[in-house]
Parts: structure tokens; sequence; C-alpha cells
């Protein structure tokens, strides 16, 4: 289905070149039935376009009719304005995907013409090598044909799972800022690996390969991690130790506080933007 559609993206940030890379990587479509487009920096365009041979071009220059999925991947306080400045270009049938954090059907649809076709999705920057994980969420008059073609597009950057609006905002906390937690504890196990002497190429390599390996596991033992765990921690050893010092200093409650928090943004961005005024 994807191989002769054409796709356009508003926005060129980091979220934008990550699925732009996984779409490529899997070579479902052309790179010349991509466009992106941006705001302002011509030259992050040139770069895009340089990198993987998409159509970089301002707005105004979008052929918005030959277009059949736009994906909004600006910052969430900019997406009244593309709404709005797309809404007369584009016909009912076309498709608009955001992958915008809080952004909800709702907002898209009270900011386009009635029956338009939204979708909500919210992918992780592991679109770039094709392991995201990702939610989507239809709009309420989205046909089950352009969610079939949101998830084939969507299949190309990872994991795809349908859910409910009202799960999104834990999503979000969970796998759409999820990657920056897993890097995080990475930093700081890098750190204590090159305050005892480690290279850091060294031992970055042997951290991101536990994880991976531990990821690994999980998803295919098909066992709970609480389960895999207590395989690893031998009576009175060393991860026993480690495993006391996680909870000492609350290690679990650190984490689950990450994802409620990051979950509770995602609410207050929708609520901060609940109040903005639909122009005529
Ligand atoms: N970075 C991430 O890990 C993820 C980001 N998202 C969402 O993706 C969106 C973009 O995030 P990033 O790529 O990280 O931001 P970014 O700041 O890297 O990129 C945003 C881009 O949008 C452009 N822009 C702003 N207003 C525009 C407009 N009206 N039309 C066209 N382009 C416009 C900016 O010039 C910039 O290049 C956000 O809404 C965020 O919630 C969702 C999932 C993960
Ligand atoms: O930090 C953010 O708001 C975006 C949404 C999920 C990941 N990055």
């Amino acid at each position: 289905m994807l191989e002769n559609k054409t796709i356009a993206f508003l926005g060129a940030g980091s979220m934008a070149e990550s699925m732009i890379s996984g779409v490529i990587t899997a070579e479902k479509m052309p790179a010349n039935q991509i466009y992106v487009t941006n705001k302002s920096n011509a030259n992050r365009l040139l770069e895009l376009q340089s990198k993987y041979g998409v159509n970089a071009l301002t707005q105004s220059e979008l052929p918005f009719e030959k277009v059949d999925l736009f994906i909004l991947a600006m910052k969430p306080k900019g997406a009244e304005e593309a709404l709005l400045s797309i809404k007369d270009k584009i016909r009912p049938d076309q498709v608009i995907l955001s992958v915008l954090a809080g952004i909800t059907t709702q907002f898209m649809q009270d900011h386009l013409n009635k029956d338009q076709q939204v979708v909500r999705v919210m992918p992780n920057t592991s679109s770039m090598i094709q392991e995201s994980a990702t939610a989507v969420v239809a709009g309420e008059t989205v046909t089950m044909g352009h969610v079939k073609l949101v998830t084939e597009l969507l299949e190309c950057m990872g994991k795809v799972f349908i859910i409910e609006e009202d799960q999104m905002d834990v999503f979000t906390g969970l796998a759409g800022s999820g990657p920056a937690y897993f890097y995080y504890l990475m930093e700081n196990m890098e750190r204590v690996g090159a305050e005892n002497g480690w290279e850091e190429a060294k031992v970055r390599q042997i951290i991101a390969q536990t994880m991976y390996g531990a990821a690994k596991m999980v998803l295919e033992q098909g066992e709970a991690p609480a389960s895999l765990r207590e395989k690893v921690t031998s009576p009175n050893g060393t991860t026993a130790s480690g495993v006391e010092a996680l909870i000492k200093y609350n290690g679990g409650e650190a984490i689950a506080q990450a994802v409620l928090h990051a979950a509770n943004r995602s609410k207050e961005i929708s609520k901060e933007l609940e109040g903005t005024i639909v122009t005529p």
C-alpha cells in the first residue's frame, strides 16, 4: 500500500529525522515520495535532503494535492498554527498524522474541517533504527483503510500498538520519553566505569550490550522482569548487594516517578492548549 503513497513532514527536527530514517531503511517507499518542510532553518532541510534523498521544501512549495499523509512533527505549541495553515489546502480524504505530545485527536479535529481524517501517534527516536515502540490512536472518523496505511508506515519504524486515547499520556511517559530514562541509566553506569579507569568507548559497549541482552531476554523468553532479575541474583552475592542499594536509594520509585511525571506533563500540555481559540 505504501509504495505508491506520498507523505509530507511538517517539522524537520529529531523526531522527523528518526521517522524518515526508519522509512528509508525499510525500503517500503522511494525517498522521492517523501517531502519535508520546516518553519525555519533551510540548512536543516538541506541536511535531510542530502542524507536521505527526500524532497526538502518550504511549506508554500509543497504539492498539497499529491500528499496522502501529512505528518505533524513540530513542537506541541506550534500545532494550532500548523493545523490552521493547512486546513483549507487539504481534502477530507487526506490523513493528518500527529506525533505531538499532548495534542489530542479532538484538538486536531477542532482545528481542521469536519470529517478530516486524523490519527494521533506516539513514536520514539528509536524509529531511526526501526526499533520504536509506537502507539496509534485513531481519530473518530478515520477509515480502517487509513489506519492500516498509518500502521504500515509506522511498522517501518518498529513495533506498533493500537491503543485508546485515554492511555496515551501513560504511553508517552513509558515509551515516547522512555529512551531518555534508559540513556540516563547508561550515562550513570558509564560514569562509574570512567571513575574506575575504563575507557569511555569500551565501557559504553559493555553497558549497551548488557541493556540490549536484558531487553532481548524479556522480549524473547516471555518471562517477567522480576523473575529474570531473581535469576541474576545469587543469595548474598553481588547482585543482591546492588539491588539492595537500588532499594536503599529509592531507585524503583525514581523510575516510577519519571514515567508519571512525563505522563502528567503530556496531560498538562493538552490542558494548556485546550483553551486555544479556534480561528474561523
Ligand atoms: N524527540 C522525541 O523523542 C519525540 C518527540 N515527539 C514529538 O515530536 C515533536 C517534535 O519533536 P522534536 O523533533 O524533538 O523537536 P525539534 O525541536 O527537534 O523539531 C521541531 C521542528 O519543527 C519545526 N517547526 C516548528 N513549527 C513549525 C511549523 N508550523 N511548520 C513546520 N515546521 C515547524 C522547527 O523548525 C523544528 O525543526 C514534538 O511535538 C514532540 O512532542 C514525539 C515522540 C518522541
Ligand atoms: O519530550 C517530549 O516532550 C517529547 C515527547 C516524547 C519524547 N519527547
